[in-house]
């Protein structure tokens, strides 16, 4: 199938530098036999390809910056208007639904909040498989369930356009630092047209064949990420209740052979009972909720994760659905107060 816009990006590349893709994969990937590098198109006299963006929260918003500052041709679209305020003082143009979106488009991303806003998105009214045909591709960023993803891949595939699925690990200052890591599968063909655009938004990119795999690695991926915040929050208020400082824990964590960046990043906010909104609380528990149906799925125990998921799930009963996924620690103690 002619995809037009898979020669387009190199255009846009060679116009702003952009660095070859070699060299910002990080080195350990190479040995994963999975990992799957792609290379651009060399055809650079089609037109410039335009590149779509629905969704434009957290993560959204600084990833279609980075796009538009690369010298993207960028047309979004958000359920909440004013939010495409920023994007369009940058250059952006506007479209009033997925569908206008994707119909004007070469490749349209989405970043939206959960399984039943990408399926809106995708396949609703005026959604973007109504504006999709073939030589366009549609690359879901979103994080879903592979259930959902292969419903998406349906619809845009019955359009004869190509569906990639691509949830990122990362949060919001990787966004802002085009830092992400692409979890990708699906459409092979447009992974390899798209990777320039993935590799200006962020700082390596995994391939893992068919649609779900990536969807599985981010909820696995995320399924973790749960449940070491969930230990690390009982970590801080148990060295508190004994007498440490916390912050000490955090120092020695950090120096440690369990150290991790969102220890050293999110522990020194949560002991001063902090949780500026990086990655919503709400977002984490369903992460994890979806990993616990992958597993069930495969009859694999998981308690750990069932226990965080438990402690995301009081969370949220105390109003902290919109906070970081680091106010998990309130749970604990109010659990804490409560039992004495
Ligand atoms: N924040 C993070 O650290 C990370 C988040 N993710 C994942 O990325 C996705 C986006 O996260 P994030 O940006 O943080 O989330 P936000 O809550 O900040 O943004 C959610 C976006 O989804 C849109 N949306 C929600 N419901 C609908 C709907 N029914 N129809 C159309 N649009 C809808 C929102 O629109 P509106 O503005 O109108 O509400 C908004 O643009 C989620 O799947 C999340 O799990 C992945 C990695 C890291
Ligand atoms: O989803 C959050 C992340 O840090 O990854």
């Amino acid at each position: 199938m002619a995809m037009a816009f898979f020669s387009t990006f190199p255009r846009i590349l060679n116009k702003f530098k952009f660095t070859p893709i070699s060299s910002n994969i990080s080195k350990p990937l190479l040995s994963l036999p999975f990992k799957t590098f792609s290379f651009l198109a060399s055809d650079a006299s089609l037109a410039e390809g335009r590149v779509g963006f629905l969704g434009l929260g957290i993560m959204g918003t600084p990833m279609a910056q980075n796009l538009i500052k690369a010298g993207c041709d960028v047309t979004v679209w958000n359920r909440t208007k004013s939010k495409c305020d920023p994007l369009l003082n940058l250059g952006a143009k506007y479209q009033s639904s997925p569908k206008e979106v994707a119909a004007n488009c070469d490749v349209t991303f989405a970043m939206v909040a959960d399984p039943e806003s990408a399926i809106d998105v995708a396949c609703g009214k005026n959604g973007v498989a109504s504006g999709m045909s073939p030589g366009k591709g549609y690359v879901d960023i979103s994080t879903v369930d592979g259930a959902t993803s292969k419903l998406i891949n349906e619809h845009i595939k019955a359009t004869g356009a190509l569906f990639l699925e691509a949830p990122v690990s990362g949060s919001k200052k990787p966004a802002e630092d085009a830092q992400l890591i692409f979890l990708t599968a699906g459409e092979k063909s447009l992974y390899d047209s798209v990777a320039p655009l993935l590799d200006i938004m962020g700082k390596s990119r995994f391939y893992f064949g068919e649609v779900g795999n990536g969807a599985a690695m981010k909820l696995i991926v995320n399924m973790i990420r749960g449940s070491m915040m969930a230990s690390f929050s009982e970590g801080i208020l148990l060295s508190k209740k004994v007498g440490l400082d916390p912050n000490g824990l955090i120092e020695v964590l950090s120096q440690s052979a369990i150290s991790a960046p969102m220890y050293s990043h999110k522990g020194p906010l949560m002991v001063k009972s902090l949780y500026p909104t990086e990655a919503p609380l709400k977002h984490q528990q369903k992460d994890i909720r979806l990993a616990l149906a992958l597993a069930e799925s495969v009859s694999q125990s998981t308690p750990v994760a069932a226990a965080a998921n438990e402690l995301f799930k009081v969370a949220k009963s105390y109003g902290l659905s919109d906070a970081d996924s680091s106010a998990v620690i309130e749970a604990l103690k109010a659990k804490s107060q409560d039992s004495a």
